[in-house]
């Protein structure tokens, strides 16, 4: 299912469980601003390469607009939308002042030099940097970019606006990045699974835990499930997927992740086909990649008893309906990988305080949110008898929906 019809979708029977009214349920649903711009690069090679660059600003009504830029072939104005609503949902059940946005290129990544990326991030930053700042709209990474897309953009915009840590975060630790924020995501999905394990009397010691993705957010999850005592039975990526059934030894697939780009080639487990890791045999699966991946073609065939969706997105309302009769628990994008952004939210905290936070203390305040986190979306699922998703979504459009009707209608 398209991603957009699928979000559209989520929050619309969020909408019906608060009895929304439907006109703010219609102004909701429409995105505050869509952009569309041409960036043409010249090639190492001298050549021209064109390509399409979006920004999605969905709303601001909780604060200023925030969410990450992905660069990937997929990318497109559908999904972009559907990522940038599902910020505005995520930083209210984080509880955090912001509203939503994405932003993307159409473009592939490992394709590109070093300098044609550079290039690519500047030429994108040129023709947005209007509509974002420090108080309107503050990117990030997500798939395909990093700490070094996040320090062309800052220098790009600083050239128009001066010197301005605070209108990217993520960024590397020596422009002001957060200790801590490189391993926001999976650290939250860490603190998301462990509330969720206590509440049904279990640890993640001795959890078997099947993972797609092993970029920023999966790899950051394997080491720190693994810390906490948990096996990881399976993993994928782009290259490829290894699974053995007596646990992966995560620092040795990270090392060979990083000297061959992907898990493809490991030693220290069975080569699988990529498209089996969602159905593997485990306790807990991951899904920290693209979206869309669980879907009605193989929903009835996964055997994990709880998803935590570390990637936005990853499953269909279909699936939904069939794992729900399965009796699946799935812990929903919204939350579970609202670590990520919690922490921009303390990076940005920081700049603006011109004061940085040790890494403890970083972890700490994570972990108090997470928790609080849980906490509300559970008391949602108690009031609306509803499900984790529904939970979520009631908790973020409910706060998002106060916000603009205290604000107003005045032109
Ligand atoms: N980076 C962040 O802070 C946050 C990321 N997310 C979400 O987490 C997911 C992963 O993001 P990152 O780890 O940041 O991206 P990344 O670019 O660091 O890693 C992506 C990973 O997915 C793998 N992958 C790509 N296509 C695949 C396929 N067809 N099958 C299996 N694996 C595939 C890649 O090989 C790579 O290992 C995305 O859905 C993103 O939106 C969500 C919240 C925050
Ligand atoms: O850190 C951020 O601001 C955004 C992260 C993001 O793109 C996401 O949570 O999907």
């Amino acid at each position: 299912m398209n991603a957009l019809v699928a979000t559209n979708r989520n929050f619309k029977l969020a909408a019906r469980l608060l009895g929304l009214d439907s006109k703010l349920e219609r102004s909701l649903l429409i995105p505050f601003r869509e952009i569309k711009v041409e960036c043409t690069i010249p090639k190492d090679d001298g050549t021209l390469a064109s390509f399409v660059g979006f920004r999605i600003q969905h709303d601001n009504a909780r604060g200023p607009m925030k969410g990450g830029i992905r660069y990937h072939p997929e990318v497109d104005p559908d999904e972009v939308n559907a990522l940038a609503q599902l910020m505005t949902w995520k930083t209210a059940v984080a509880n955090i002042p912001y509203g939503g946005a994405k932003g993307g290129i159409g473009c592939s990544p490992g394709d590109l030099s070093v300098s044609e990326l550079e290039r690519l991030t500047r030429v994108f930053t040129q023709k947005i940097h209007d509509l974002i700042g420090i108080h309107a709209d503050v990117p990030a990474p997500d798939m395909g970019t990093g700490p070094q897309t996040m320090a062309w953009i800052l220098d790009e915009y600083s050239k128009f606006h001066g010197y301005s840590p605070a209108v990217v975060t993520g960024k590397p630790i020596d422009l002001g990045g957060s200790l801590g924020r490189d391993a926001a995501t999976g650290r939250g999905v860490l603190f998301a699974t462990e509330a969720l394990l206590n509440e049904h009397g279990k640890t993640i010691a001795g959890q078997r835990f099947a993972i797609q993705g092993f970029g920023n957010v999966g790899s950051w999850a394997a080491q720190l499930i693994t810390e906490k005592g948990g096996k990881i039975v399976a993993v994928s990526d782009v290259t490829g997927a290894i699974k053995n059934t007596n646990g992966i030894d995560i620092p040795s697939l990270l090392k060979h992740a990083k000297e061959h780009r992907g898990v493809k080639g490991f030693h220290g487990g069975d080569p699988i086909d990529p498209n089996s890791i969602l159905v593997e045999d485990c306790d807990i699966l991951i899904p920290a990649a693209l979206g869309g991946v669980i879907n009605r073609e193989n929903a009835n065939d996964i055997k994990a008893k709880f998803i935590v969706e570390a990637a936005n997105h990853p499953t269909d309302p279909e699936a939904d309906e069939i794992l729900s009769k399965k009796g699946v628990v799935i812990l929903p994008d919204i939350y579970a990988n609202s670590g990520g952004v919690t922490v921009s939210y303390f990076e940005w905290v920081q700049n603006i305080q011109g004061f940085m936070w040790e890494e403890e203390k970083v972890n700490h305040e994570l972990k108090t949110y997470m928790t609080k986190g849980f906490k509300d979306v559970k008391e949602m699922c108690q009031t609306h008898n509803c499900d984790l998703r529904m939970g979520a979504f009631t908790l973020g459009v409910n706060r998002v929906a106060r916000a603009t009707v205290l604000r107003g209608w005045e032109a």
